[in-house]
């Protein structure tokens, strides 16, 4: 039996997913590991337990199907980006633990960047704003911070990775210190017209080559698994950022089509071409994954809380049991009756980056009950969205003709059909919705020719469902305005970070 191996590294958990040739799951294996918060706004991952999680996990999904190591014809790999590891060259131990994308502790020194009038270099250089979210800052901070780690540096006994670097690194016994391209361009390092390290910003950061992986393609064969692993070896076929995987895998791979994805955040990427268009409404550009040997780049608006806060209503008011019970409460009631939620339980990102914003619950009234607060927490995530939507139709001049959806509370109908209104653009749930995974998979499964070309994996992708905008135009309006005047209310709210 042939099958590709996706191994999705997540930020709270490590998956693998075995794919057949029709793009079908075939078995899925997933393990949880800790959330370390050694302080307010800092947010650590034990590096070994991700690669010791994500190992298992692999193992795991193999035993469960009666799969051997030589059944599988590559395995692509997908993953949490930003999130920032330096290891020791010869003994492969890590230096620190990882510090993760939602870290916040450069704050400080982003400011200083800014102040010094470094935003719009690194602005054109990247396509990125100057933000802790990024590797940049982060390495600069463990350079700075752990004894001894610059010298090393210097000396080049020391390698830096995301999450992508990391697992090729241990998957091929430490031969192949490798970063694919997509992943890259979250670091803040490269400059995205040439896809190499900016040696401009490398001074100004004061980060030595030394550290850094080869750039390659996000599907390209480079290497194989050490023995010791699986029992054989297997080819490494592809890696990309989950968010560019999740585009690859929803088959967004012509000019002008976008998804979202629903998880603890919501992430838009909308492929924008071989340019890599700048945006005027404080989106980011990044590096798209391509298989058709030209170089594409996307969009991109991240929303931080979108699942998490129906956790929330679940861990903090404990009004639900279970994150798909939020949809029942939700209709249990036929509107929010003018309750608005603001999730901006850690700020609020794009299009807004205000640090500063809370979250902010307005339109109480003494008949507001918890299926209330329900609907107006999946219409917060929502509205998000559709602001997010509209930036994206803006920098671009474009009209979306329909948003592909995945991630966990995608499954939720109401929240789509909401989406899909507000947005007066349908959305289309496809019947695969581990998009991130299959699409890792198609990389490194074109990369060894298990398919055959970009239109072959075309042919795979099917919706499942399309919700199509019902709501009046003059409903749509007013809901809109009363949702900017809410999420006015949440900006600036505190005066720290
Ligand atoms: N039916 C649902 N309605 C709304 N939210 C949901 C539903 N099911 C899951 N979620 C939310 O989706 C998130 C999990 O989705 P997932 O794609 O696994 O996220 P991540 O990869 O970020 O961990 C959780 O925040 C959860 O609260
Ligand atoms: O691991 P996820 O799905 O939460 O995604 C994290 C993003 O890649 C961060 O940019």
């Amino acid at each position: 039996m042939g099958v590709v191996l996706a191994l999705d590294q997540g930020t709270t958990s490590s998956r693998a997913i075995l794919f057949d040739h029709a793009g079908s799951v075939v078995g899925v294996a997933q393990q949880e590991f800790e959330q370390h918060y050694p302080r307010p706004g800092w947010v650590e991952h034990d590096a070994d337990e991700i690669w010791n999680s994500q190992h298992a996990v692999a193992v795991e999904v193999l035993a469960k199907c009666d799969c051997k190591a030589s059944d599988v014809e590559a395995i692509g790999i997908t993953n949490q980006r930003e999130t920032t590891l330096l290891w020791d060259r010869t003994t492969g131990q890590p230096i620190h633990p990882a510090i993760v994308w939602q870290d916040r502790r450069t704050a400080g020194y982003c400011d200083s960047l800014v102040a010094a009038g470094h935003g719009q270099q690194v602005r054109d250089t990247t396509g990125l704003l100057i933000d802790p979210y990024f590797c940049a800052t982060k390495i600069h901070w463990l350079l700075e911070n752990v004894p001894g780690a610059r010298a090393r540096a210097e000396r080049g006994e020391l390698a830096f990775g995301t999450i992508d670097s990391w697992l090729i690194w241990k998957l091929t016994g430490g031969r192949v210190h490798v970063t694919d391209v997509t992943n890259a361009s979250r670091t803040m390092l490269l400059n995205l017209r040439t896809c190499q390290w900016d040696e401009s910003l490398l001074d100004l950061l004061s980060i030595p080559a030394a550290l850094l992986p080869e750039i390659v393609e996000s599907s390209e064969v480079y290497g194989e698994t050490d023995a010791q692993w699986f029992g054989e070896t297997i080819k490494i076929g592809g890696a990309a950022g989950d968010q560019q995987a999740a585009l690859f895998g929803q088959n967004c791979t012509r000019h002008g089509m976008a998804k979202n994805t629903y998880g603890t955040g919501c992430f838009m990427l909308m492929n924008v071409g071989e340019q890599p268009q700048r945006s005027e409404n404080k989106l980011l550009t990044s590096v798209a994954c391509s298989a058709a040997g030209r170089r594409e780049y996307a969009l991109e608006g991240s929303v931080f809380v979108a699942g998490a806060a129906v956790q929330w209503l679940r861990d903090g008011l404990g009004i639900i049991e279970s994150s798909s019970d939020v949809e029942s409460l939700a209709r249990s009631v036929p509107d929010s009756d003018g309750v608005y939620l603001v999730p901006a339980f850690a700020g609020l990102g794009a299009p807004h980056w205000d640090a500063y914003a809370r979250g902010t619950l307005v339109g109480l009234t003494r008949g507001t009950h918890r299926g209330h607060i329900a609907r107006a927490t999946l219409e917060g995530i929502a509205f998000q969205v559709a602001d997010v939507f509209d930036a994206m139709q803006k920098d671009t001049g474009m009209n979306i003709a329909e948003l592909r959806v995945d991630g966990g509370a995608s499954a939720n109908d109401l929240l789509m059909q909401f989406q899909a209104d507000i947005m007066k653009t349908p959305v289309v749930r496809p019947k695969v919705i581990e998009t991130t995974a299959l699409g890792a998979a198609y990389l490194a499964g074109l990369a060894v020719g298990f398919w055959k070309d970009i239109h072959e994996i075309e042919s795979i992708w099917e919706a499942e469902k399309v919700f199509t905008p019902s709501l009046s135009e003059s409903e749509v309006e007013h809901r809109r305005s009363r949702w900017a005047e809410a999420l006015h209310r949440a900006q600036a709210w505190e005066t720290e970070a």
